[in-house]
């Protein structure tokens, strides 16, 4: 059985889709929410669900040992971002080679980067005005949004769509491919 830690920051509606696939999954399971803001509201989707949650802060997971000793005591096989808000740090990345994947709410290698995430991200895709969107998995690496690409999956920006109404479109696509797109990845890794 592989185990899974979705790392999230946010309202976990992306660790809900992921939880809710996997359950009775003959081969993958997940076994740890961990999060960085208390109150979080993927925090309450993992008590819902029955789900260790392991909250992080900021000193231990940047200046100590990015918490592997707990990963690896929880033996978690691989980490999934969704929402994380945080930079990945080189000591849990060394600790999980090529086990780490993430997804972007936008069409990589364009709108990415530091302070691009959520409505950050859909505000500038408008502002550009763009024709289309889309959602990017792709491997973590030691840089923002810059890690090999996985998969990607496109929608089209619609005349009078607000960052909300985008998000809403991005949110339906990630809620229907990031699951599949995980176990694929983990089945052939
Ligand atoms: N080493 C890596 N860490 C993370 C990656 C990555 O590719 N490599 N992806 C991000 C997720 N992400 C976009 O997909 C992303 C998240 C957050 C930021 C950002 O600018 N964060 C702010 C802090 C925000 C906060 O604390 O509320 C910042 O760094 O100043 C950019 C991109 C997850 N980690
Ligand atoms: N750059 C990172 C980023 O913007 N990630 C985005 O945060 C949202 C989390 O929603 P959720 O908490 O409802 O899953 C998702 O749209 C995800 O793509």
């Amino acid at each position: 059985m592989k185990r899974i830690a979705i790392f999230a920051s946010g309202a976990g509606s992306n660790a809900k889709k992921i939880i809710e696939y996997f359950t009775h999954h003959a081969a993958i399971q997940v076994a740890l929410i961990v999060c960085n803001k208390p109150g979080a509201g993927v925090l309450s989707v993992a008590t819902h669900y029955g789900i260790p949650t392991l909250l992080i802060e900021k000193e231990q997971f940047f200046r100590g040992n990015a918490y592997v000793d707990e990963l690896k005591a929880a033996h978690i096989d691989f980490i999934i971002l969704a929402g994380f808000l945080w930079k990945i740090p080189s000591a849990l990345i060394q600790a999980y080679p090529n086990k780490i994947i993430n997804i972007h709410p936008a069409l990589l290698p364009k709108y990415g980067g530091k302070g691009m995430y959520g409505q950050f991200v859909h505000e500038a895709v408008l502002a550009a005005r763009e024709l289309e969107s889309g959602i990017t998995v792709h491997l973590v690496d030691e840089l923002y949004d810059h890690g090999q690409m996985v998969f990607q999956a496109q929608c089209p920006v619609l005349p009078g769509d607000t960052a909300a109404t985008l998000a809403q479109r991005i949110h339906a696509l990630e809620h229907k491919h990031y699951p599949e797109v995980i176990e694929q990845f983990i089945m052939q890794h």
